[in-house]
This record gives structure tokens, sequence and C-alpha cells, in this order.
């Protein structure tokens, strides 16, 4: 699908098809779901069917996941009318933090870091990041929010993965993916119908 193209019929998750396969190896994620970000259509919906479930909840912020949890959780926030924290990778935040050490999908280790002069005891947070594989990013985020005290309200994000730990999120907290049922098990194999009809450009395979 061309990137900026509105199809005239958008059935459920249909933007899911903008997202391109990894053409670049084992140390990058198996598909790039940015891409579904170029189309204002397909940013608007995929925003839109995150905060959906949690239009009638009472949350008190949106806390969103660097680097690509800021472009969501911003658009969550503002579709919600709530404040927005970022929860930042190490050696940026200037301010008083917290951090928390965890590895990912590729296996190296990484810290999450978090102001601590927001939250308060009780603070009801919705947690927004791209996308949950290992789950280890959202667990050690989820950490340092609970750590200050606040209660997750849920987690929106495009795809939580069947994996042990994004199972294990799915059981504990209220969730909002993008991600059709019929076409979780897609997801899960990290392989999606829709990359066959991917054709890189000849200019950008330089
Ligand atoms: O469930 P996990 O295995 O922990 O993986 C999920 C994390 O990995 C990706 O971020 P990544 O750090 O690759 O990139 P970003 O900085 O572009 O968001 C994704 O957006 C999540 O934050
Ligand atoms: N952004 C992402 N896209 C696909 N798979 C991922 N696994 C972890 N992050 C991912």
């Amino acid at each position: 699908m061309d990137v900026t193209s509105i199809p005239q019929t958008r059935g459920e998750g249909w933007y899911l098809a903008l997202m391109p396969p990894n053409i670049k190896g084992p140390m990058y994620a198996w598909l790039d779901p940015s891409r579904l970000y170029c189309n204002q259509q397909a940013l608007k919906d995929c925003i839109e069917d995150l905060a959906q479930p949690f239009l009638n909840d009472p949350i008190d912020l949106v806390a969103g996941i660097d680097a690509m949890g800021f472009i969501l959780g911003a658009g969550i926030a503002n579709r919600l009318a709530k404040g927005f924290v970022t929860v930042r990778k190490e050696g940026h935040l200037c301010v008083q933090s917290q951090s928390a050490a965890y590895s990912d999908y590729t296996g190296r280790r990484k810290v999450l870091e978090m102001r601590t002069d927001v939250i308060k005891p009780g603070t009801r947070v919705l947690m927004v990041d791209q996308w949950v594989e290992t789950g280890g990013t959202m667990e050690a985020a989820i950490g340092l929010v609970e750590q200050q005290g606040a209660t997750i309200a849920g987690i929106a994000t495009i795809c939580i993965e069947d994996t042990e730990g994004g199972k294990r999120i799915k059981a504990k907290y209220k969730c909002s993916t993008c991600v059709p049922e019929h076409l979780q098990h897609q997801f899960n194999s990290h392989h999606l119908d829709s990359f066959t009809t991917f054709h890189q450009p000849a200019s950008t395979l330089k």
C-alpha cells in the first residue's frame, strides 16, 4: 500500500498493512510500525482505536515509553485530555529521577528513567508504547510507575505478542491493542500476510 494513500473502505486495523518487514537483520525489530504514522488517517485511526477502551475510565496521566511510545502516548493523552509524562532511556533526564534496568527483544541490557515530581500515590496512569514483544521494556516502565505509588490504569500499544511476558501483561492489566484477534497469530509468528505485497523501491535499497 502506498504510504499516504487512504483506502475508501477501512476495516478493523486496516493501517497495520502499512508496516514493512525488517530488511536489516536480527539486531532490529522484525517490522517497522512507524511507517503507519506517515499516513494521516492511519495515525488518527490508530490513536482512536487505542484510546477507545479507556474513554470512560478514570485516568489521571498518560506515560509514554522512549522513543516511539512518545508518538502514540502524546496522541492518546491529547484524545483523553490528560497530561503526558515521558519514561526515558538513560542519560537524558536532567532532574531527579528513578531508574530500572531491563533487557528487551534484542537481548541488550538497557535502563529506563523517570522523573519523580509528577506521580503521587494513587495517580492512575495509562502506559503507552509502540510494541510489546518480550515485555521487558513495558514491565520495567510499569515497575518505575508503581514504585512511585501509582496505579496502572491500563496498557495501550499497537501489539502485544503472546510471549511469556506479553501474556503476563495481558493477564494482569486492561490492555488495548490494534491487532484484531484473527490476525494475532501472524504477529506471534513475526510474519504478516501483508508483507508479500511489499516491494522496496530500488532507490531505497542502496
Ligand atoms: O517488549 P520488548 O522486547 O521489551 O520490546 C519492546 C520495545 O522495543 C521497541 O523499542 P526500541 O527500543 O526498539 O525502539 P525505539 O527507541 O525506537 O522505541 C518498542 O517500541 C518497545 O519499546
Ligand atoms: N517496534 C517493534 N516492532 C516490532 N517488533 C518489535 N519488538 C520490539 N519492538 C518492536
